[in-house]
């Protein structure tokens, strides 16, 4: 059965006018290695951890700036907010179809909540604590080019024409503000749209857009904002010692127009500044170390990188179930072809670079949890493959082929084909990153033991579910090697895994 809300009624749950205050005792276990006359033994050892949380239920009236704000993604999810805010219907060849948040976790998924009777509850995801409706937020923005929302709508070619026409009235007021524009960042075929640039050094162009988050903020009298990029796919960043590998050296290069330093750092630079929320959509490393320690620093929260919307989605389940299973995935090929801007920007090899990282190494975590079906450092083959098909458009065809060791030598093979407008899909992961990242800067907790309440970790790791490449805190790394260590090998840092470059 599914109920609309409720309330909890426990000696753990307090409400009082601002906040509801939590008491949750996680039961975990520890490991110790015990050497016991000479024998080594790795010993489990249950252990409770008492948490206290305190939920400010004052939901904010939130603003979210998205950079890259006329792109398919970030037009479609203005658009669809508004059909959802303004109960907009549109005729399709099929039937009259109703704007809903399908594909949105908080917007659309429920959660069961105990049973009644012998019969199992569920209640809303977005019931369990206050969260702001999306059908209140304020968008904003930037872009490098100039076209307002209704006409890059009506480019993205993603919502039927009849919507189109409703929204037009909505949306063609709206026009990105000038964007930072650097093309020896992302693919030569992005010069042509770029009209609309911030110009001056990149500490001028930081300075623009702190100036440009304030006056936004004033304009439409929000409490609060969220800056998510999801502009164009960058290279990698080269993270170099004494560039960009400490917060010093990252300000230091900006006073000195480092030109590595790329437009997506630049507009986190910003926002941590700002103490602004900044999620990346993208997958290139935004997060270069000297930033992730000024968020740090600054207690700002980061989060990203890499939307995890179809095939990669699709990737983490079913290796996932495959391992879970104790079946040995030994051959990964991800074909896809697409044919909007994101795709023609991919067709550049420095920006696929990015995008294939963070869609091979999703598997790794599975498969390094599994010493019985693969030994250290072994892998499946993992290809992936992105081609640009101008036909297509948003409409994203996806192939991927998944072959296995089963029992006695046995061999699986699933084939999977998968077709859907890449922007339907990403839309509402967005507006559950920006959802997401606002409800948790208003959670306070302590642990057993800590003095005072403090916030969650500047690294927004509680968004991991809904990206392709996780970013964690530096402390959580795999890896024993410094920053310095990876620097001096040229090689990129990111999060657990040290890529090569
Ligand atoms: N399913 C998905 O659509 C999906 C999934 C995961 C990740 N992504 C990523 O999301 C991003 C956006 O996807 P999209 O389909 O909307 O792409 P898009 O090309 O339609 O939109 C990107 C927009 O960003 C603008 N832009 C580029 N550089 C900019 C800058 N420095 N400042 C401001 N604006 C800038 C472009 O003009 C364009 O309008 C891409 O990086 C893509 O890889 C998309
Ligand atoms: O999220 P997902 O569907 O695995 O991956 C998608 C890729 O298949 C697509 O080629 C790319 O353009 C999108 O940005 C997105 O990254």
């Amino acid at each position: 059965m599914f109920i609309e809300n409720f309330k909890v009624e426990s000696p753990n749950v307090k409400y009082t006018e601002n906040e509801i205050q939590s008491v949750y005792n996680y039961e975990t276990t520890e490991l110790v290695h015990e050497n016991k006359n000479g024998t080594y033994q790795w010993v489990v050892k249950p252990k409770t951890v008492k948490y206290e949380f305190k939920t400010d239920t004052h939901v904010p009236k939130l603003g979210v700036m998205l950079v890259g704000w006329g792109g398919n993604n970030g037009s479609t999810l203005t658009g669809g907010v508004i059909a959802n805010k303004e109960g907009i219907s549109w005729a399709t060849k099929d039937k009259v179809q109703q704007a809903n948040y399908f594909g949105s976790l908080t917007q659309a998924s429920t959660i069961r909540i105990g049973s009644y009777n012998g019969e199992e509850i569920y209640a809303p995801f977005k019931s369990l604590l206050p969260m702001v409706n999306p059908n209140d937020i304020v968008f904003g923005g930037w872009d490098i080019s100039d076209m307002n929302l209704a006409d890059a709508m009506a480019r993205a070619k993603v919502f039927d024409m009849d919507l189109q026409k409703q929204l037009r009235p909505y949306m063609e007021s709206m026009v990105p503000l000038p964007g930072i524009y650097d093309p020896d960042f992302i693919a030569a075929n992005q010069g042509e749209r770029a009209n609309n640039v911030i110009k001056g050094t990149k500490k001028e162009q930081v300075q623009q857009v702190i100036k440009d988050i304030k006056e936004f903020k004033e304009k439409n009298k929000v409490d609060k904002v969220v800056v998510l990029w999801t502009a164009n796919t960058e290279r990698y960043s080269n993270v170099i010692v004494g560039l960009n590998d400490t917060v010093e050296s990252l300000m230091a290069s900006l006073e000195k127009n480092e030109s590595e330093i790329s437009p997506s750092t630049l507009y986190a630079i910003a926002c941590v500044l700002e103490n602004v929320p900044f999620i990346n959509g993208s997958p290139q490393n935004t997060f270069v170390p000297g930033l992730i320690d000024l968020a740090i620093q600054r207690n700002c929260l980061i989060g990203g990188d890499d939307f995890k919307s179809g095939q990669t989605k699709m990737k983490s389940v079913l290796v996932d179930f495959l391992v879970g299973a104790g079946i040995k995935p030994t051959s990964i090929v991800s074909y896809n072809h697409l044919g909007n801007n994101d795709g023609m920007n991919l067709s550049a090899p420095q920006t696929f670079r990015s995008k294939e990282i963070s869609k091979s190494n999703v598997v790794d975590d599975m498969v390094s949890s599994n010493g019985i079906l693969y030994e250290p450092g072994e892998h499946p083959d993992h290809v992936v493959v992105i081609k640009y098909v101008p036909y297509v458009g948003d409409s994203k065809r996806a192939m991927d082929e998944y072959t296995s060791e089963i029992f006695m030598g046995g061999k699986n093979t699933i084939v999977l084909h998968n077709t859907c407008e890449d922007s339907l899909l990403a839309a509402p992961i967005i507006l559950d990153l920006v959802l997401l990242a606002e409800l948790s800067t208003r959670i306070q907790f302590k642990a057993d033991g800590e003095g005072k309440f403090h916030s969650f970790h500047p690294v927004a790791t509680i968004l991991s579910y809904l990206t392709k490449a996780p970013l964690v805190s530096p402390k959580h790394t795999g890896g024993e090697r410094t920053v310095q260590a990876a620097c001096n090998a040229g090689e990129h840092t990111k999060g657990q895994h040290w890529l090569g470059s």
